[in-house]
């Protein structure tokens, strides 16, 4: 499978229009962050939240979109009465979420947490606009389907999670033979020197502490149990085109190499950082080029040491399962994702417990039979299917607790 290309390269000469999808979240505020400081770079058309009404209205008066939605319709009234007389169209609902995508921008960033986020990231990339994607979940249910509509589209996809930026930073795709493996980093999460007995009674507060990121609650359990990782190692393969067999996992608990490309002659090229989403952000947000970010900048003599371990997969088996999913294929990788989804929000709903997250996605793995996925209707259908399986999974284990 080809490598996604980069297409378009074109100067700029007024503000691009950009259009924030997940406005109100980790990967959200970041970006609205360093779109606020270049004024003359950026004009915002659009910003998207689910259910944050307050938090929306006020990003939408700080930085004037065109367009607001909001996707649970529940809290239209709110928000269209908080932005009364601004100017501002307010609409709700997820078709809405999808119209936000649609709208006319030059940029969108795709930045909403989980499968909720594959209708309007599918939506941009068929007007064939520019996403810079940190919606994971979008590939790992749909990798197929969304690399094929980019090609065919000539829409343009810059990976904005951490490594896969990194990875897109220093991988020559000019020949593909002189690649050996790609490496992908993970701090190992809050409990990678713990002994499972401990991970057995962790608390939602501790699994959301991430030792090195600030982020949304959903992907810092899924650090914590490496799932990310999993994620990461199936979001990385529809990216680049690289089987399964030649992406490693290496724990670095420190962040600061974000991942890793090796090439045949024995040369291992990296991108170093700090560990603060904007510089991959800006990275996407300015590319071709490069915008200067307000991050701490890094210095290695401070840090003194970097260290490396492999992952334990016995503590941390969800990346078993997602290099398992990966290679079945078909509907498997959308069965994992939605089965995760439904074991992350039990766990912070404080009704099951941390370990019960991967048993969930392993059991969910091995009820729901595995399909091809002919389309984005069937697409849906498994993904459905997956949680109805994974709530009965969490039910029956949430009942022995
Ligand atoms: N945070 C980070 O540093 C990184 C995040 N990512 C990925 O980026 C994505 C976003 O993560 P993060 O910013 O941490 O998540 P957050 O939980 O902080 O934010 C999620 C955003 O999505 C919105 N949202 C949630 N559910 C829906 C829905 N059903 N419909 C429409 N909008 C919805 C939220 O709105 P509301 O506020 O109303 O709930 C919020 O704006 C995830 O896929 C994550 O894996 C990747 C790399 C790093
Ligand atoms: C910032 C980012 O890209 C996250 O995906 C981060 O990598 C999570 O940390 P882990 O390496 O612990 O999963
Ligand atoms: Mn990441």
């Amino acid at each position: 499978m080809p490598a996604l290309k980069t297409l378009r390269t074109e100067p700029q000469a007024e503000p691009r229009r950009i259009a924030v999808l997940g406005a109100t979240g980790s990967i959200g505020c970041s970006t609205l962050d360093l779109i606020e400081r270049n004024p003359a770079l950026f004009q915002v058309e659009a910003l998207t939240a689910n259910r944050s009404v307050a938090a929306l209205a006020e990003q939408a008066r700080r930085v004037r979109p065109r367009f607001v939605a909001l996707g649970d319709a529940a809290g239209y009234r709110e928000l269209k009465a908080a932005l009364e007389g601004s100017g501002i169209e307010v609409a709700a609902g997820p078709e809405a979420v999808v119209e936000a995508a649609e709208r006319p921008s030059d940029f969108v960033m795709s930045g909403i947490v989980g499968a909720a986020g594959l209708p309007p990231t599918l939506a941009a990339v068929r007007r064939g606009a520019t996403v810079g994607l940190a919606n994971k979940e979008t590939l790992v249910c749909a990798g197929e389907l969304m690399t094929a509509e980019v090609s065919r589209c000539g829409a343009t996809m810059l990976p904005v999670d951490s490594e896969h930026n990194a990875i897109f930073q220093v991988l020559d795709t000019s020949e593909p033979a002189s690649v050996d493996k790609l490496i992908l980093t993970a701090s190992g999460g809050p409990f990678r020197t713990w002994r499972l007995d401990e991970m057995r009674a962790v608390t939602p507060a501790q699994a959301v502490a991430h030792p090195n990121w600030s982020m949304g609650a959903k992907i810092s359990v899924d650090s914590a149990t490496m799932m990310n990782k999993g994620l990461e190692l199936i979001e990385a393969h529809h990216l680049f085109g690289f089987d399964e067999s030649r992406i490693d996992i290496l724990v670095h608990p420190q962040s600061v190499i974000h991942s890793l490309v090796a090439y045949v002659d024995g040369s291992v090229l990296a991108q170093l950082g700090c560990p603060d989403m904007r510089t991959p952000i800006a990275y996407a947000l300015a590319w071709p080029k490069r915008m200067s970010a307000p991050v701490e900048k890094l210095d290695l003599a401070k840090i003194v040491m970097l260290s490396f371990e492999a992952p334990d997969p016995v503590r941390f088996p969800a990346l078993r399962l997602a290099r398992a999913a990966l290679r079945q294929g078909g509907s498997a990788p959308a069965v994992l994702n939605a089965a995760n989804e439904i074991a992350v929000a039990a766990f912070l709903a404080g009704r099951i417990g941390f370990l019960d997250i991967a048993e969930t996605v392993e059991r969910a793995l091995e009820r729901c039979a595995p399909s091809a996925i002919e389309g984005l209707q069937a697409l849906f259908a498994i993904d459905r299917e997956a949680r109805a399986c994974a709530e009965e999974i969490v039910a029956d284990l949430a009942g022995r607790a």
